[in-house]
């Protein structure tokens, strides 16, 4: 996605205050909480928090008193106060003391806290932008060039396509030389294969080989968003097209107009949403939800999915006339376990990232460690495999040589024979109380929930339960993560 969410902390002597605003604002913040100013200073420290609310009476503080020192500290951050009552001495106070942004009387309503939070983080964007503003004032226009051709240089260097690591005859060769002729064409391609095996890795490289690679790339996971999300995340929506749209929002194909947008798992898009982009492509013109004037829109569409389109096609769950918009030309990634020649090239690669991103020395692997590998299915393809490296470098200890024996027990007992029988969703994630439901019986709430912990269950199988990794991937803290662990009340099981 383009945007992450804001951090907002919260800072409430009282645990149930804090669980409350917190179950209130998660939706569309990453919330942390403190139980007094200590452990409030601590968060600030370690993360990048935009906005502190904080209650004003604390054992041994108080809220103000607590801004002050955040004021001081961590300028940027916008500072807010719930008060149980407040008059217009303390607000002067406040705002002489600590330039308290807003108090919010206690009770408050939900509406009124999303909103000033929201205003809150819009502030903060804006002190940012002036910020970045005046640095590029300050800068000459030659080295602001400068600088800024150089991080384009490196950005086209890390997804050019010998970014694509590949073996002697392995069937990506053929996948970059195709990619390498329809790059500077505008035509949409679509990338198709099981998910891991370099999608989102090839469709950047299409980008940055194409002449539209000084404009921006844009990605959008479509299969993760109900559909009014999806529509306002591509297409923007004014202030008040419905509940929540408390400020105009410009969609991800404005963003990237003049670039690409890349859109992911797009046969999971609902049939209705097909139409409302089928019409996009049609027209090359979008409408912000909330308005009746269409803007024009030059982008290249680049689309993927794991899923087979002809079957989803036959079984009408996939418009032919979208299909045949967004593949201009299909290029088809093969899985892993159909090109054990890249095995080798590809742990070179990831051991070497690994350890330099690590800072250790770089082991080698054993030719029965390797041989093993090559022998595994890896069902989650390439993104496992970059797992297994970083879990084999980090046990590994420091050892220059890895053998069989450090790699994961899924992987030692793996038999040639084994290949294509790890059931796809076999999950080895289990809530402590799983209860089945049929989707249909489910709210939106409730269905969004249950993807939220889906998408965490797989993932952290994808890391081997490495939370750092797992919240690194899903753009969270890993104090974000534990909260959604602690929420869904997920545990690895044994085995
Ligand atoms: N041939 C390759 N060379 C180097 N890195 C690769 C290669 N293929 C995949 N990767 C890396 O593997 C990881 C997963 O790839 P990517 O996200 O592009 O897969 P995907 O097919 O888009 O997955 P999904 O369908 O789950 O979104 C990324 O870190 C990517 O850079």
């Amino acid at each position: 996605m383009a945007d992450s969410r804001p951090t907002v902390l919260l800072v409430d002597d009282e645990p149930l205050s804090l669980e409350t605003m917190t179950r209130i604002l998660d939706e569309r913040f990453d919330v942390r909480s403190a139980l007094d100013a200590e452990q409030a200073e601590r968060i600030l420290t370690e993360e990048w928090v935009q906005v502190v609310v904080s209650d004003q009476r604390m054992p041994g503080t108080t809220g103000v008193e607590l801004l002050a020192i955040v004021r001081e500290r961590w300028p940027d951050v916008v500072r807010i106060i719930i008060s149980g009552y407040t008059d217009a001495e303390d607000i002067i106070d406040g705002i002489n003391r600590a330039g308290i942004y807003q108090y919010i009387t206690k009770p408050w309503h939900p509406e009124n806290l999303l909103l000033t939070l929201d205003n809150a983080c819009r502030l903060y964007q804006l002190q940012r932008e002036n910020e970045r503003l005046a640095l590029e004032n300050r800068m000459s226009a030659a080295s602001l060039e400068r600088r800024l051709s150089q991080q384009r240089k490196q950005v086209r260097r890390n997804f050019r396509l010998d970014a694509v690591v590949r073996g002697p005859n392995s069937p990506l060769h053929a996948v970059c030389d195709q990619l390498a002729r329809v790059a500077p064409y505008d035509i949409p391609v679509l990338l198709t294969g099981e998910s891991g095996t370099g999608k989102e890795l090839f469709a950047r490289a299409l980008h940055y080989n194409s002449l539209r690679a000084e404009r921006p790339f844009v990605a959008e996971n479509c299969g993760a968003l109900p559909d009014q999300l999806l529509e306002s995340e591509l297409f923007g929506h004014r202030r008040g097209a419905f509940t929540g749209a408390v400020a105009d929002r410009v969609g991800l194909f404005e963003q990237a107009d003049g670039g690409t947008i890349f859109l992911d798992e797009i046969g999971d898009v609902s049939p209705a949403f097909q139409v409302k982009l089928l019409r996009v492509l049609q027209e090359g013109e979008i409408r912000p939800l909330g308005t009746n004037q269409s803007r024009r829109i030059d982008v290249r569409v680049v689309a993927a999915t794991n899923r087979d389109l002809d079957q989803a096609m036959a079984d009408g769950c996939f418009r032919p006339d979208l299909y045949y918009r967004l593949a201009g030309v299909t290029l088809q990634l093969p899985p892993l376990r159909e090109r054990p020649m890249d095995i080798a090239p590809l742990c070179e690669r990831l051991i070497e990232n690994t350890a330099a991103a690590f800072g250790i020395a770089q082991p080698e692997l054993t030719e029965a460690a390797l041989a093993q590998l090559e022998h595994y299915p890896w069902p989650g393809n390439v993104r496992e495999l970059a797992n297994e490296i970083q879990r084999l470098l980090v046990l590994g200890n420091g050892r220059p040589r890895l053998g069989v024996d450090e790699l994961s027990p899924r992987i030692r007992g793996a038999s040639a024979g084994e290949a294509g029988m790890v059931p796809p969703n076999a999950s080895s994630c289990a809530a402590q109380d799983e209860v089945t439901v049929t989707a249909a019986a489910l709210s939106l709430k409730d269905r969004v929930e249950q993807l939220e912990r889906q998408i965490l269950c797989e993932t952290l199988e994808q890391c081997g339960w490495n939370k750092s990794r797992a919240a690194q991937m899903l753009d969270l803290s890993r104090v974000g993560l534990n909260k959604k662990l602690e929420r869904y009340r997920l545990k690895q099981t044994a085995g």
